[in-house]
């Protein structure tokens, strides 16, 4: 999955930067997002991208000290950052607790959300910048990005970003963007690998409610994709399957 979702993903970038001169992706954290950014720092074709032409965001992040080996901005510079060329201006990674907002969640949420509304143009949707590819892991309990099911932050209808109190996976604080951000995205990409997430997957995509099941709220305006092995697909409802072929 994370080999064929590094080719899709490279592709699609290539083809924003042949039509808008540049790219914008979310990425996301977790083992499957991890997954993703380490097939793609191992693909020979990873060179097609132009690393300098790229915006990447963060959907989500784990609110600790700069550089703890926990927040998805250091694994992501591990699995893939640090080995390719980007514009440092151009790699927005969400706020630190040890950084210009010191502890307070709420205020490191709101810069991030100005962050945003800077980079989004006149004709973008609901202060968010145009997001190319917006990518989601799957928490086994259906969280995407750091929405979990009935805390505040899923019920969260106009702010872009929010903070995270008690969230139930370690640690308790986190910034995440909400629904109406990620539904901003063109395309939204849903990440599961694993026996592990076959229930989060069947949930979801069997017409949960968002609050109860976050993942099934998250979806592009272009495009929504789900990206499965056969292990975490291995429950979905039988009507979401294909007609066999004789
Ligand atoms: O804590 C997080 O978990 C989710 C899912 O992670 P996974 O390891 O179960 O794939 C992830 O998407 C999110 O970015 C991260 O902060």
């Amino acid at each position: 999955m994370a080999q064929a979702a590094a080719a899709r993903l490279i592709t699609r970038i290539v083809d924003a930067q042949a039509s808008r001169g540049s790219a914008s992706v979310v990425l996301t954290g977790g083992r499957n997002g991890n997954g993703l950014l380490a097939a793609l720092a191992a693909a020979p074709a990873r060179d097609a991208v132009d690393w300098g032409r790229i915006d990447l965001w963060w959907g989500d992040e784990r609110f600790l000290p700069e550089g703890d080996p926990e927040r998805n901005v250091t694994q992501a510079r591990e699995a893939l950052l640090d080995a390719v060329p980007l514009d440092p201006e151009r790699v927005h990674a969400m706020p630190a607790s040890d950084g210009p907002h010191g502890t307070d969640v709420d205020a490191a949420a709101a810069a991030y959300a100005e962050e945003l509304a800077r980079a989004a143009g006149p004709t973008n949707h609901g202060g968010v910048p145009e997001f190319d590819v917006l990518m989601l892991g799957v928490g086994p309990d259906t969280h995407v990005a750091s929405l979990f099911p009935e805390l505040p932050a899923v019920r969260e209808t106009e702010r872009v970003v929010v903070g995270v109190h008690g969230a139930p996976k370690p640690p308790p604080t986190r910034v995440t963007l909400t629904l109406p951000a990620i539904r901003a995205a063109r395309e939204v990409w849903l990440l599961a690998a694993g026996e592990d997430k076959a229930e989060a997957a069947a949930i979801a995509l069997s017409g949960a409610g968002e609050i109860q099941a976050p993942a099934a709220g998250a979806y592009g305006r272009a495009r929504t994709l789900w990206l499965l092995d056969a292990a975490a697909a291995s429950q979905l409802p039988r009507a979401l399957y294909p007609p066999a072929s004789a």
